[in-house]
C-alpha cells in the first residue's frame, strides 16, 4: 500500500516520514498553514532519497505559478488539488512529472482515475487538509479502479477501518498527523504509518 504524508514543514517531520516508510511526501506550495516557499522545499527534499516521491501541492494556482514553484523547488511530481480543469494537466504533462489530481465526491471531473490524464488520484474530503472526516460510505465503491489514494480525515485509530472498507490502492495523510494545525509529529507519523503497515499485513 501507498502512503504519502502531506504538508511537511520541517526537516525531523521529514526525516521521520522517511525512515517510517513513507512512498511520497507532500510539500504545500499554495495558500495553506502548511504552506513552504518553493526553496524550503527544495532544501527539504534535499535529504530525501530517490525512491521517496517529492509532491508539491497546488489548489487553484495558474499553470505558470505551478511551472515556477516546481522549477524552483524540484519536486518530482504534481499534485493538482483545486479541481483544475483539463488545459492544466495538459500544459503541466510538457514537464514529464507524474500528475496527481486531488478532488472529492462531487468534484468537477468525477472520480474516475485518469480521468484528466492523471497519473494517480486522491479521493478527499470537500476540505482538503482540514482533517474533517467525511462519510466514505458516500463514495461509488466500484467507479474506483487502479491508482488512486484515499484522504481526508485520516488518522493511526481509523486507517485501518478505511483501508478494509475501501480497499484503495493507497492512503493519504496530513492532519492526523499533527498535534496543532500546520504542526507535526514525527511519533504520530510512524504511528500512522504502523498501522498502515500492520493492517496490510494482516489482508
Ligand atoms: O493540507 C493542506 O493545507 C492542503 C491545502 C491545499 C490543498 C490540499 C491540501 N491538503 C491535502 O489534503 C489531504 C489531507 O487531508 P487531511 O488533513 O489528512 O484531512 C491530502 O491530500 C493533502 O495533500
Amino acid at each position: 500500500m501507498f502512503v504519502k504524508v502531506c504538508g511537511l514543514r520541517t526537516a525531523p517531520d521529514v526525516a521521520a516520514s522517511v525512515d517510517a516508510g513513507a512512498d511520497a511526501i507532500g510539500f504545500v506550495l499554495t495558500p495553506s498553514p502548511r504552506q513552504v516557499t518553493p526553496a524550503e522545499a527544495r532544501e527539504l527534499a534535499e535529504a530525501v532519497p530517490t525512491d521517496v516521491l517529492t509532491v508539491g501541492v497546488f489548489r487553484g494556482e495558474p499553470v505558470d505559478v505551478v511551472r515556477a514553484a516546481v522549477a524552483a523547488s524540484g519536486v518530482r511530481a504534481i499534485q493538482l488539488h483545486g479541481d483544475e480543469p483539463a488545459t492544466h494537466y495538459t500544459a503541466l504533462r510538457e514537464l514529464g512529472l507524474p500528475l496527481i489530481r486531488g478532488t472529492s465526491p462531487g468534484g468537477a471531473a468525477g472520480l474516475r482515475p485518469g480521468a484528466l490524464g492523471e497519473d494517480l488520484l486522491i479521493v478527499d474530503s470537500p476540505q482538503p487538509g482540514s482533517g474533517a472526516a467525511w462519510d466514505w460510505d458516500t463514495l461509488d465503491r466500484a467507479a474506483l479502479a487502479g491508482r488512486w489514494l484515499l484522504a481526508g480525515g485520516l488518522r493511526p485509530d481509523n486507517v485501518g477501518a478505511a483501508i478494509d472498507a475501501l480497499r484503495p490502492w493507497g492512503v493519504d495523510v496530513s492532519s492526523g498527523v499533527e498535534v496543532r494545525r500546520g504542526v507535526k509529529d514525527p511519533a504520530l507519523i510512524r504511528v500512522f504509518l504502523e498501522a498502515v503497515r500492520t493492517r496490510v499485513g494482516q489482508n
